[in-house]
């Protein structure tokens, strides 16, 4: 186990909070156990998740996408599980690129398990991400909530998703824990729970129960998936009409603009910002690690 200071950037995405660890040569041992200590807000940093910043070519799972993109996001939940892709973590990511003087203001490509994300850094802040398209099965499943019952749509944004159409975010409960669905077969690998409410034309608000986070202030591919179900239950599909579709879509942390083009891609837009940087302390780090 390291003991050596571990440089550390704290995050945040519409309040979808990350601790940044910068490891270009991936040379950090990162178990599950020293993610969820890091993540912890009481005795660690705190976060929702942890962006393990690696060149793509230095890391297993991303050295087949290095000759498109230079930087591999490495994203664990913040109970140390790995996810394949986090959407407001891509944003943090490449403002932090830009941040490290790794890129500037522009286009830049980012490696992720759910294949490379292009994406765009605007002069004002603001970072544009392609998602890729989402998977609409027929497949969803039955959440519950304090004796209230939805039908949930399984939307796939590289990571699973389950939309609930609800009438009013507050009978989502208090999302302590994750609300009960059946059947659990559906979603072997767990998945991500949202709640959506109108709240205008092709405008929702969310409020989401993250897989290996509990309920966080904001999550973008669950707001790429609140806005294709959307989309759908609304009867626009672009792929039928030649015309994109936008939805603004309030969570509890901001609002996210997103885009589905008529050749299925979906465009996150959204803020990003650095809030911190610094040092682990390496004997900390000793005790979480051990
Ligand atoms: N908050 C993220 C999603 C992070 C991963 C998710 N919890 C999962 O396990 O799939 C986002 O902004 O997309």
């Amino acid at each position: 186990m390291s003991t050596a200071p571990l440089a550390f950037l704290k995050g945040h995405g519409t309040e979808n909070d990350f601790v940044i660890l910068p490891d270009p040569d991936n040379a950090i041992d990162l178990p599950a156990s020293l993610v969820a200590r890091v993540c912890d807000r009481r005795a660690g940093i705190g976060g929702d998740g942890v962006l393990h910043v690696v060149r793509a070519a230095a890391h297993p799972d991303a050295r087949h996408m290095a000759h498109e993109a230079e930087w591999f996001m490495d994203y664990r939940n913040a109970d140390g599980s790995v996810a394949e892709m986090c959407g407001n973590g891509v944003r943090v990511f490449v403002r932090y690129l830009e941040h490290a003087g790794h890129i500037t203001a522009g286009d830049v490509a980012v490696a992720t398990r759910a294949g490379v994300k292009q994406a765009h850094l605007d002069k004002d802040g603001d970072v544009t991400v392609s998602m890729g398209r989402a998977v609409l099965s027929g497949d969803g499943v039955t959440v519950t909530v304090d004796g209230r019952s939805w039908p949930a749509r399984n939307v796939n944004m590289g990571n699973p998703h389950a939309v609930a159409f609800v009438e009013d975010l507050a009978h989502a409960g208090t999302l302590h824990t994750e609300p009960p669905y059946t059947p659990a077969a559906v979603y072997p690998d767990g998945v991500n729970i949202e709640f959506v409410a109108d709240r205008g034309p092709r405008h929702v608000a969310m409020r989401v129960h993250e897989r290996g986070a509990a309920e966080t202030r904001s999550c973008g591919t669950g707001a790429c998936a609140v806005a294709v179900a959307t989309a759908r239950r609304d009867g626009l599909d672009p792929a039928e009409t030649g015309a994109p579709v936008t939805y603004t879509v309030d969570v509890l942390g901001g609002t996210l603009l997103i885009t589905e083009r008529p050749d299925g891609r979906v465009e996150m837009t959204g803020p990003a910002v650095i809030v911190a940087e610094g040092h682990i302390d390496p004997v900390w780090l000793a005790g979480a690690s051990a």
